[in-house]
Parts: C-alpha cells; structure tokens; sequence
C-alpha cells in the first residue's frame, strides 16, 4: 500500500492500466495515470514503470506543483502535465496519458491540430450532441523539457474558446482528463477509436 493513497484510488490506477496495456497503448513503460485526491494532492505513477504490470508500490503522491510528498520516490518524468490539467479545470478528477500508435503516426503528419469530425463518437464528449460537432484537438511539438511544455500547453488553452478534454504530443502520445477515471477512459477510448479511423482513411488515400 502505498502511503496517503486510499486503496480505492491505487486499485483505479492499476486497473487503468492494465486496461490501456490491453489496447496496446502504453508499450514498454510508457504512459502514465494520475487521480486528483483532496487538499491540492494527486496521486499518480512513479517514474518508469509498466503501465500493466503496476502495484500500489508504483505510485506515489505529489502536490499540485508537482512536488514529491515522499522525497525518495520519483514521478512520472510528466508529472507537471498531470498538474497542470488539475490546475486548469477544477472538475477534472483523473488524468491519462498513452502513447498508441494512432495517434504517435497521425501527430507526426499534421500541423498544430486535429479535426474529429463527423462521428458518431463525438457524442462522448461533454456538450456534444451529434455528429455534426467536431473536436479540434491541439497537436504541440514534443518537448523534453515538460515545464516548457506545459507552458505551451497553457498558451494555446488562453487562446481556446472550447478546450477539449485531451490533446497530442507530436510523434509522442496523448493526454486525456475527465470528473473520475471512468470518465477519462470513455473519453481516451473515444479519442483513440477516431485518431485510428483518421490513421486509416488516410493510409487509404
Ligand atoms: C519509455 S516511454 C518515455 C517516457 C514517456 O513518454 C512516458 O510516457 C513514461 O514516462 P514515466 O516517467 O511516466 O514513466
Ligand atoms: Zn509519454
């Protein structure tokens, strides 16, 4: 049992995880899983990790900066993504983070977004009522620098008059967040299912 943790969330994380290695979105130890925990606390992966193969011992507890409550153990090298969507949108209870071949292919052949028009799964996203809305979903080049990162992030949702709950790392992965972790996977499975429908229709072409 990892400490500060209560057993409900570490068992969420886990099983998250083993969910997202089963669609072969987090291989080798790739991805990373956070859930939001009272008083200005998260509870996310420790650093390097498989995202399948996780026990409470490969979680840990930061603070909304990212700081480690317990010094010795490191967070996922992302953490400050995680924060920084916890930041941003007060309802946002859990944070995903996957690398699937979908949208690592797709993020590499765009510009800075990606139009999900036209589908039926549009519907998973809060407010959407048909298939005739559409997400735009921001695309930003990788950077190994996540504070710098997380900056671009941020200028890019104050320039946003609808932010959708994810977006994409170029040639790197995705990051989704919802209220609860059932939410935030709906919303990541969703995602993956149009960004795989985008990847063949344009190998199609
Ligand atoms: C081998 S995957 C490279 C790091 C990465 O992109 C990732 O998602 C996992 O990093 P973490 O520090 O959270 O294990
Ligand atoms: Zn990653």
């Amino acid at each position: 049992m990892s400490p500060g943790i209560p057993e409900d969330v570490a068992q969420a994380i886990v099983a998250a995880g083993r969910r997202l290695d089963q669609r072969n979105w987090v291989p080798a130890t790739a991805g990373n899983i956070s859930i939001r925990l009272p008083e200005g606390r998260v509870a996310i992966t420790r650093s390097g990790f498989h995202k399948g193969q996780l026990s409470a011992d490969a979680l840990m507890v930061v603070d909304l900066d990212g700081r480690p409550e317990q010094p010795g153990l490191r967070p996922s090298a992302e953490t400050l993504l995680h924060c920084g969507a916890y930041r941003r949108f007060p309802e946002a209870g859990a944070v995903l983070h996957g690398h699937s071949i979908a949208n690592t292919v797709l993020s590499r052949a765009v510009g800075d977004h990606i139009t999900l028009a036209r589908y039926e799964l549009l519907k998973a996203f809060p407010g959407l009522a048909t298939h005739e809305a559409e997400v735009v979903l921001p695309v930003f080049d990788n950077d190994q620098d996540i504070a710098r990162l997380q900056a671009a992030v941020e200028a890019r949702w104050d320039s946003m008059k609808e932010i959708p709950p994810g977006y994409v790392l170029r040639g790197h992965g995705i990051y989704v967040w919802g209220r609860d972790m059932d939410s935030a996977l709906i919303r990541m499975e969703a995602l993956e299912f149009m960004l795989e429908c985008e990847f063949h229709e344009r190998s199609a072409r």
